[in-house]
């Protein structure tokens, strides 16, 4: 049975992901679809504690959904994680008439819609990471189109490496979890990957690989190091005091955050924006949007928290074999 919802708010928050702008125009579109009307809350949470709040109609969001970041800004707010901001940022819902919030952003995020679900304000949280680091969902909105921009970047590298016969270690982003580096890794034909979730074997795994494929013909190599997993400075000092070979660094950076969304982030974000109103129509609260097996579907809140995400093995083990 729906609940009557008049108004509802959206923001974005930690991180920005490429595919949050989709995800604000489906929010914005599938809540006027119901006469819903839509807050845009400006710089994720310290929006609600400083009041920057905008007015949002089906046209505010019109040719949003080809762009990369986030049309509502985004921010990491301290101020949120004291009782006192945390109460301004429910005690504004209320003044607002806010009837549900999406919150869209990390692990963190969700801790936040949760602190506010507890207040009484019925929240949503959205999976919006480049991380695809949230254990309850299978994916994250993001994830793809920085694994697309890691791979263009790195195929480039690869040019240069050739040419000279070096060995390129390339740092790519993940905060503490290496989904993104393993994906990328095996999309560019990676010698090694250095994960934090997965021990290393540095002389078998990397020199004696890297020496092997010299015996067979391989003159260059591309070794990717998660960042959660240590510097990438350290590991090419490693590889070129065991090997000899010339190895150059590269630190990707927030370049893996940016650019237009890819199809999947497009598509996955529309689903998920839609799944959020739909949820809060329903009279749902402290819950969040995730993807299980490709459906779209939500869950409690603390539940999708406490659970963890492991690498994929599959992807891991065939990685390990073809990487020769
Ligand atoms: N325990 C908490 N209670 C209330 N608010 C929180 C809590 N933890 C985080 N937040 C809010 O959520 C914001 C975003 O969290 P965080 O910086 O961890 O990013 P995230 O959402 O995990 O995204 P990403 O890790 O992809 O950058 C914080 O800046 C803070 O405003
Ligand atoms: O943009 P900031 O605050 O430097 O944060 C960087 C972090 O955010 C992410 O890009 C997304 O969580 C991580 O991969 C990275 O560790
Ligand atoms: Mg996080």
């Amino acid at each position: 049975m729906d609940k009557q919802i008049r108004r509802i708010g959206v923001l974005t928050s930690g991180g920005d992901a490429p595919g949050m702008n989709a995800l604000i125009r489906s929010v914005v579109r599938s809540a006027s679809a119901h006469d819903i009307s839509v807050l845009g809350i400006r710089r994720g949470y310290s929006g609600l504690i400083n009041g920057d709040i905008i007015e949002m109609g089906a046209r505010s969001v019109d040719g949003i959904i080809r762009k990369g970041g986030t049309m509502l800004y985004t921010a990491r707010c301290k101020e949120m994680l004291t009782e006192e901001g945390l109460q301004k940022a429910a005690d504004t819902c209320r003044y607002l008439g806010i009837d549900g919030l999406i919150c869209c952003g990390g692990d963190g995020t969700f801790r936040g819609a949760q602190a506010l679900s507890r207040k009484g304000v019925p929240c949503i949280g959205v999976p919006g990471t480049i991380d695809n680091d949230i254990g309850c969902s299978d994916y994250t909105i993001g994830f793809d189109t920085a694994c697309n921009t890691a791979i263009e970047c790195i195929d480039k590298l690869r040019d240069t490496m050739q040419s000279h016969e070096r060995c390129s270690v390339v740092e790519v982003m993940g905060r503490r979890a290496g989904h993104l580096a393993l994906q990328v890794g095996c999309a560019v034909g990676a010698t090694a990957i250095c994960l934090p979730e997965r021990q290393l074997d540095f002389d078998t795994e990397i020199v004696e690989r890297m020496r092997i494929g010299r015996i067979k013909g391989r003159n260059h190599h591309i070794i990717i190091v998660a960042e959660g997993y240590g510097s990438a400075q350290d590991v090419a000092d490693q590889i070129h005091e065991a090997t000899g070979i010339d190895t150059r660094v590269t630190i990707l950076g927030h370049i893996q955050r940016g650019g237009s969304p890819s199809a999947m982030d497009r598509v996955m974000a529309t689903r998920m924006g839609y799944a959020a109103v739909r949820a809060l129509m329903e009279g749902k609260t402290n819950r969040v949007v995730v993807s299980d097996n490709n459906i779209v579907t939500d869950i409690d809140i603390e539940e999708g928290l406490a659970q963890s995400k492991d690498l994929n093995q599959c992807l891991f083990e065939a990685q390990q074999t073809v990487a020769i």
